[in-house]
């Protein structure tokens, strides 16, 4: 039986990918703010992550998203920011969802998450974001997907990888299935100093013949 906190809804079977923090609560809020955050993966080899230049999450790297504008549609405010934050357009589909909640603050993040596969435009540093390739390791990639396997002739083995120190704590538990390609939903509660205090993180089941 998956134990799946509040917050959180999902469609279709799921199963635990990561949870821990028991010993805490859910964190209570009080309102929710929606945000988008935006992944360029190429050849399940590779994804484009963007140094945050200045505000909230500073010196840390990760998608390129933002907040939803009155009117928008999460996916509307997906293309938006990446192209405000990286010049570049691309067909993003929602890939997954997390819920963070802050004990210091009263509203909760829900984050619809994007991927696209390809992309077009030339990309470009803004104010906001330094964009960057890196490689995806073998151990963030289900092993028996045949696509890992196929040398697409860019040369991610030679990028730096994913910069796991350097990216919010929750990033390790939920992008092996973004990168097997694994529908996914999460939440984590943050404490003091961004320390993440419980999480909990699902998938939906690995096809036949995956081994995560
Ligand atoms: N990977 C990851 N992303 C997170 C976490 N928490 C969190 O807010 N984010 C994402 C969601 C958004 O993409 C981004 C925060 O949005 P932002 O502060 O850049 O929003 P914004 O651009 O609209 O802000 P602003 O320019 O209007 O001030 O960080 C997390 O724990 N992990």
């Amino acid at each position: 039986m998956v134990n799946i906190p509040p917050g959180i809804t999902h469609d279709g079977p799921m199963v635990e990918v990561a949870s821990g923090g028991v010993e805490h609560d859910w964190i209570k809020y009080e309102k929710v703010k929606e945000y988008t955050n935006a992944f360029v993966i190429l050849n399940d080899q590779k994804v484009l992550l963007g140094l945050k230049k200045r505000g909230f999450g500073v010196g840390l790297w990760n998608g390129f998203g933002g907040k939803v504008d009155p009117g928008e549609t999460p996916a509307q405010a997906a293309v938006r920011e990446l192209e405000e934050e990286a010049g570049i357009t691309a067909p993003l589909r929602q890939c997954g969802t997390l819920f963070f909640v802050e004990n210091t603050m009263d509203a909760a993040f829900n984050i619809s998450v994007f991927c696209a596969y390809e992309y077009s435009g030339t990309i470009t540093e803004s104010d906001e974001m330094r964009p960057e390739w890196f490689s995806i390791p073998e151990d963030l990639l289900p092993r028996t997907n045949p696509l890992t396997t196929v040398d697409h002739g860019d040369n991610a083995a030679a990028l730096p990888p994913i910069p796991l120190s350097k990216m919010w704590a929750d990033d390790e538990f939920w992008m092996p299935a973004m990168f097997g390609r694994r529908h996914f939903v999460g939440r984590a509660d943050f404490g003091v100093d961004n320390k993440m205090i419980k999480w909990w993180f699902g998938a939906a089941p690995a096809a036949t013949g995956d081994s995560v």
